[in-house]
């Protein structure tokens, strides 16, 4: 049975679900940018996107406003962006992007070179067409617009191993229990697996490589962004503890040649951090420690970088963290934390997409997004005060929170 309103029908023009996303991204999780509104799409109140044909006037398959200013449309398009999400993965995984290229293309074409049946691809090309994915020229014959360009996985600066990450049943099985969360508190993702995420991780190589890489390409905007907007000109050496592959810390490390760098994480963590390192010649500047940063934090650095690392804990593994870090700094060291910092209420007109990967944290992790006054307590509970935040600014939504011993 098709439900009600909105489901695409091959050849048909019905509007596809476009998952609500900063500054009216995809829905991308993290810190990577590049605005993609679908072509065809309108901005509604509270800065919902909605599909509208191109026409203004948006067919829901059948759901008509409730004429008192609330419009269905909304709600059932919002819910139809788990299938958009899925449409995405499929795109990802089959190289739909890729096969197109910058020409234009027959189904039949893509169909031929991706092995599978022209009548399926014609409807997964139209599906990707209504959310901004491809356009199609004329009838069945498709080219990549310039937001689904970041799908290709051969271009710097793609989102691909991203898309397959937050769509993987791994990341979305603990949000089928999310009403239950949301009443005890507990992270889903233990029962479902029986493990913890990152003990998950460890139990499985080819999805921590996967983790990683996602995590390397939702670090780029930072990359890009962080060696200017933050002066490391006070500093001799950088830790980033948690700091993944690397990637982050190799465009500080490139960009100011005078300081020498550690990157801090798990045996699995650092599993890529050699080959980073090696690509951007910085094999003698920067060394890869293995740890456990709820044990301690590596001594030797005046400045400790936390990106995306505190908010995947609760409050009190949080501070242990922190605390390590705060062990180790010396007198005018500073950390330097880079996360959402949430507005004390929603604000209607900024990206909504920070409670949702605050609920993303609570599913899988039991961590959560935070406001300047949690990480205010945070840090005083760890010794720390903080001296300043500042937004990195567009298409980046994180900020830096500098922070010294109190
Ligand atoms: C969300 S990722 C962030 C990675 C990187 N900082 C970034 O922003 O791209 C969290 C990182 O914490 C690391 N991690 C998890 N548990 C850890 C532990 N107990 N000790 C050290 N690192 C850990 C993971 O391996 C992963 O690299």
């Amino acid at each position: 049975m098709r439900p009600a309103g909105a489901a695409p029908r091959p050849g048909g023009s019905g509007p596809i679900a476009t998952p609500r996303g900063p500054r009216g991204e995809l829905g991308f999780p993290t810190s990577h940018g590049g605005p993609c509104r679908p072509p065809g799409t309108v901005r509604s109140g509270r800065g919902t996107t909605v599909a509208n044909g191109g026409t203004g006037a948006a067919d829901a398959g059948g759901v008509t406003g409730a004429g008192d200013g609330a419009d269905p449309r909304q709600l059932v398009q919002l819910v139809f962006g788990s299938m958009a999400a899925q449409t995405l993965r499929a795109a990802a995984r089959m190289r739909v992007v890729e096969l197109i290229g910058d020409k234009e293309r027959t189904a039949a074409e893509v169909a031929a070179e991706a092995g599978a049946r022209p009548e399926g691809m014609i409807r997964l090309l139209r599906a990707l067409a209504g959310i901004g994915v491809v356009a199609e020229r004329t009838p069945g014959v498709f080219a990549v617009t310039p937001t689904g360009a970041l799908l290709d996985s051969r271009r710097p600066g793609n989102v691909a191993s991203l898309v397959l990450m937050m769509s993987d049943p791994t990341m979305l099985r603990g949000w089928e229990h999310l009403d239950e969360v949301v009443r005890t508190g507990e992270p889903a993702f233990d029962t479902v697996f029986g493990t913890d995420f990152f003990g998950h991780l460890r139990e499985h190589p080819e999805e921590s490589a996967r983790f990683n890489e996602a995590m390397s390409q939702s670090t780029g905007a930072a990359a890009a962004t962080l060696p200017r907007a933050f002066d490391f000109t006070r500093f001799a050496t950088v830790a980033d503890v948690g700091g993944g592959d690397g990637t982050l810390l190799s465009a500080v490390l490139k960009e100011h040649t005078g300081l020498t760098g550690i990157i801090y994480d798990t045996a699995e963590g650092l599993a890529q951090a050699p080959a980073t390192l090696e690509r951007h010649g910085l094999t003698e500047r920067c060394s890869s420690v293995a740890g456990d940063f709820f044990q301690s934090a590596p001594k030797g650095a005046d400045l400790y970088l936390l990106k995306s690392i505190l908010h995947d804990w609760p409050d009190e593994r949080a501070v242990t963290i922190l605390s390590h870090c705060r062990a180790v700094l010396p007198p005018e060291g500073r950390v330097l934390i880079l996360e959402h910092v949430l507005p004390e209420a929603v604000d209607p007109a900024a990206p909504g997409f920070a409670y949702l990967s605050d609920l993303n944290m609570l599913v899988n992790l039991g961590g959560r997004e935070r406001t300047r006054a949690d990480f205010d307590e945070l840090c005083g509970r760890a010794g720390l005060s903080i001296v300043s935040v500042t937004p990195m600014g567009a298409p980046n939504p994180l900020s830096m929170i500098e922070v010294a011993a109190a």
